[in-house]
């Protein structure tokens, strides 16, 4: 199934700002006459498919605006499914400024954000789960973060999630036939495969939601958050954590003025540290700002680290910090290791990991308990995922648990029926492949010819 939208739209679509290349990219029917318009009167020879042709591209008034590359991707064979054509032309912000506008006066319509690829969806090409890994793959932070999106841009998790929902399909249409027979006695084996159908479907959307977990924890990326009061080396520790990570430290701007952020890689996975310097009694306005900031973030790490000064002791301000975290995972970290013989005593009840960010002392073990905090090693996702797709993993697990239920209790065969269409309505949202005709074909193929 495969269709144009009416109307043709461009855009530019490399990144803002200068390059050695720009392309501006058309997709609709109108797609190759704007092109070659844009080419002057003298070139209009025809684009042939897939090949690379070289062009000058000029304005209305006939003055030259660049020259470059043009490409030529008839339907369906493009990356929308509709006829594309790309202007590929120096990366010259004013000349691709120029080419848009030009294209615009001629027809085409500035494309919407995602609109590309909105499209390829709604041609097919690409599934949701796939649409949404090319946006997870170009926004990916971290190497494994980019390979599990490449991956589930390449349909690994998709065909994982279609591949349960084929199985739920044909479990349905056992269902279903059960439903008509119900007078006669089919009853016990039909039941039985019924079951054991779903125990093994159960297993394997068991076994893909912990995948997806993953990869949506991947994707979503770490935040770990320093508190601690002054002086005990939080700073030192970022330092410490940060240059562990080769290149990875970069200093996100934006940052408000009483946070500090820096990003480490920890096991793959992108990990925001963030030092909440303000932490202490506020003095004035300005500084009970800094700690409402602080107070917010602690509400969203994954994981605090309550950084403590070995060499002190716990101490009442110490204690006072620790009253206020918010509940979540926290370790204690007795910093400054090499100053003491010995760790000092911990309050009960909490985990602590002695390190010295002065010597490196610790850190390894540090970094480990990390990793395993935060829940995810970046390096084993065999694809990317998000929240809404655990979420509808996780409403299919919930719906195979009450068909098994109801198939226990072995009175209502049609409440079996209907949880396994749900069931397979939730996987269906994953890739947005719709289930409605999906179901009907798996049904009226089992029917006999002339029924
Ligand atoms: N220049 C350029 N590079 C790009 C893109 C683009 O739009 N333009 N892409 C945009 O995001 C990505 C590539 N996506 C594409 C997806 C499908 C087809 C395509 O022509 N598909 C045909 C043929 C497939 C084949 O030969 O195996 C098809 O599916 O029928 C092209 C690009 C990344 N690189
Ligand atoms: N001996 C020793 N000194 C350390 C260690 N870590 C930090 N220090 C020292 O402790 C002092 C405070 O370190 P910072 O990292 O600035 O501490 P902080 O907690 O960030 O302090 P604020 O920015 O005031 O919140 C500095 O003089 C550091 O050199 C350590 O592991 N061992």
């Amino acid at each position: 199934m495969d269709y144009q939208q009416g109307d043709t739209i461009v855009a530019i679509a490399t990144p803002p700002g200068e390059g050695g290349v720009g392309i501006l990219r058309f997709s609709g029917p109108q797609a190759p006459s704007i092109a070659t318009a844009l080419c002057g009167r003298r070139s209009a020879k025809p684009l042939t498919p897939r090949h690379a042709h070289f062009r000058r591209f000029y304005a209305r008034d006939g003055s030259l605006i660049d020259h470059g590359i043009v490409l030529y991707f008839p339907a369906p064979n493009s990356y929308t499914g509709e006829t594309v054509v790309e202007l590929q032309g120096h990366g010259s912000p004013l000349a691709l400024a120029s080419l848009l506008t030009e294209a615009i006066a001629l027809g085409a319509r500035a494309a919407r954000a995602g609109e590309f690829s909105e499209r390829a969806f709604l041609n097919g090409r690409l599934d949701l789960a796939q649409a949404e890994a090319v946006a997870d793959l170009i926004h990916a932070r971290s190497d494994a973060q980019a390979r599990a999106a490449a991956a589930s841009l390449e349909g690994a998790f998709s065909q994982a999630v279609d591949d349960i929902h084929g199985q739920l399909l044909r479990l349905l249409a056992l269902a279903e036939a059960g439903l008509d027979f119900s007078e006669e006695d089919l009853g016990d084996a039909h039941a039985q495969a019924i079951s054991d159908s779903l125990v093994r479907l159960d297993a394997q959307v068991a076994h893909l939601l912990k995948q997806a977990q993953q990869g949506a924890r991947l994707a979503r990326g770490g935040r770990v958050v320093l508190a601690g009061r002054p002086n005990v080396g939080k700073s030192s520790l970022m330092n410490a954590l940060a240059r562990r990570e080769s290149a990875i430290v970069t200093a996100i701007p934006g940052t408000t003025r009483d946070l500090l952020r820096e990003e480490i890689i920890l096991g793959g996975l992108p990990v925001e540290l963030v030092d909440t310097a303000g932490l202490r009694e506020a003095t004035d306005a300005v500084e009970a700002e800094g700690v409402a900031r602080a107070r917010n973030i602690l509400h969203s790490a994954q994981l605090i680290l309550l950084v403590a000064d070995a060499s002190t002791g716990w101490q009442s301000e110490d204690e006072v910090i620790l009253r206020d975290l918010p509940e979540g995972p926290r370790r204690i970290i007795w910093n400054k290791m090499d100053l003491v013989s010995a760790p000092p005593a911990t309050p009960t009840g909490e985990e602590a990991i002695t390190l010295s960010a002065q010597t490196g002392a610790g850190l390894d073990t540090l970094h480990c308990s990390l990793i395993e905090a935060l829940g995810v090693q970046g390096d084993s996702c065999p694809f990317s995922a998000r929240r809404r797709h655990v979420e509808a993993l996780e409403s299919c697990a919930h719906r195979l648990g009450i068909a098994g239920d109801t198939l226990r209790l072995g009175d209502a065969p049609e409440l079996v029926a209907q949880s396994l269409r749900e069931a397979a309505a939730a996987l269906a949202g994953i890739t947005g492949h719709m289930d409605v005709e999906d179901i009907l074909g798996e049904i009226f193929s089992r029917f006999c010819i002339g029924k």
